[in-house]
C-alpha cells in the first residue's frame, strides 16, 4: 500500500487537518477531510482502544468512498486522573463539548484533587499525548498503523493561540512553553501526531503489497 497524492484523512477536526497538511505537504500530498466529501457516515468511536477507533474511521470512510483513507485517534492521558480522559477527551466534558468546555473540566478535576494541599503548584500532574494512526484500503482490506506520544505537564496557567484541544494546558519543560505556544514545525517535531506520522510512513515505504 502506498499513499497517493490526494491523502483523505477520515476527520472533522480542522487542527489535525492543518497538522497533516503541514506535514505531507513536503512530501508532495494534499491533504482532504470528511469536509470535502458529502454525505459520508458518521462514526461512532465506541472502542475501548485509540488504535480501535482510528481503525473504525478508516474503514468507515474508506468502505464509504471506495479509496484508502488515513485516521487518526488521540488523546490525553493524565496520571494524577488514571488515564483520563483517554479515549473520552474529545467528550469529556460531554457529548458535543468544545475545547474549552474539556480544558475547564480537566482544570477543575485536578484542582479539585490537590484542594488541601498547602501550597499552589502551577503543574499539576503529568501526563501523555497519544496518538494511533490507521491507514486503510478498502480495495485489498489491508491496514497499516502506527502510534505516538509525547510526556508533559498539565498546568493550571493555560497559554498560547496555537494548536487545538487540549494544547494550551499542555506544559513542555524543555522549552519552557506550552504545546500551544509552539510553531507547527516545533509541534510536529516532537508531537505524538508528528512521531506516529513519520513511524507510520517509515511502515509504508517498507511495505511492499
Ligand atoms: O495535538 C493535540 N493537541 C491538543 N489536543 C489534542 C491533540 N490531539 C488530540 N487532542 C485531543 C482533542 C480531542 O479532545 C481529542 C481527540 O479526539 P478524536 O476523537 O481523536 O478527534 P476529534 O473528535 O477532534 O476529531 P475526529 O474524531 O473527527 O478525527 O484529544
Ligand atoms: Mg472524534
Amino acid at each position: 500500500m502506498k499513499l497517493d497524492s490526494v491523502v483523505i484523512v477520515a476527520t472533522r477536526n480542522k487542527g489535525k487537518v492543518k497538522e497533516f497538511a503541514h506535514a505531507l505537504a513536503p512530501l508532495g500530498k494534499e491533504v482532504r477531510s470528511m469536509y470535502d466529501y458529502q454525505g459520508l457516515p458518521e462514526v461512532v468511536e465506541d472502542g475501548t482502544t485509540f488504535a480501535e477507533n482510528a481503525l473504525k474511521k478508516a474503514k468507515t470512510v474508506g468502505d464509504a468512498l471506495g479509496l484508502p483513507v488515513l485516521a487518526d485517534d488521540s488523546g490525553l492521558c493524565v496520571d494524577k486522573l488514571d488515564g483520563a480522559p483517554g479515549v473520552y477527551s474529545a467528550r469529556y466534558a460531554g457529548e458535543g463539548a468544545s475545547d474549552a468546555d474539556n480544558n475547564a473540566k480537566l482544570l477543575s478535576e485536578l484542582k479539585r484533587l490537590s484542594e488541601g494541599e498547602d501550597t499552589e503548584q502551577p503543574l499539576l500532574s503529568t501526563a501523555s499525548f497519544v496518538c494511533s494512526l490507521v491507514v486503510y484500503d478498502p480495495n485489498t482490506k489491508q491496514s497499516i498503523e502506527a502510534f505516538g506520544s509525547v510526556e508533559g505537564w498539565i498546568t493550571s496557567e493555560p497559554a498560547g493561540d496555537g494548536g487545538f484541544g487540549y494544547d494550551p494546558l499542555f506544559y513542555l519543560p524543555q522549552f519552557e512553553k506550552t504545546m500551544a505556544q509552539l510553531t507547527l514545525e516545533e509541534k510536529q517535531a516532537i508531537s505524538h501526531r508528528g512521531a506516529a506520522l513519520r513511524e507510520l510512513v517509515v511502515k509504508l515505504s517498507n511495505n511492499k503489497q
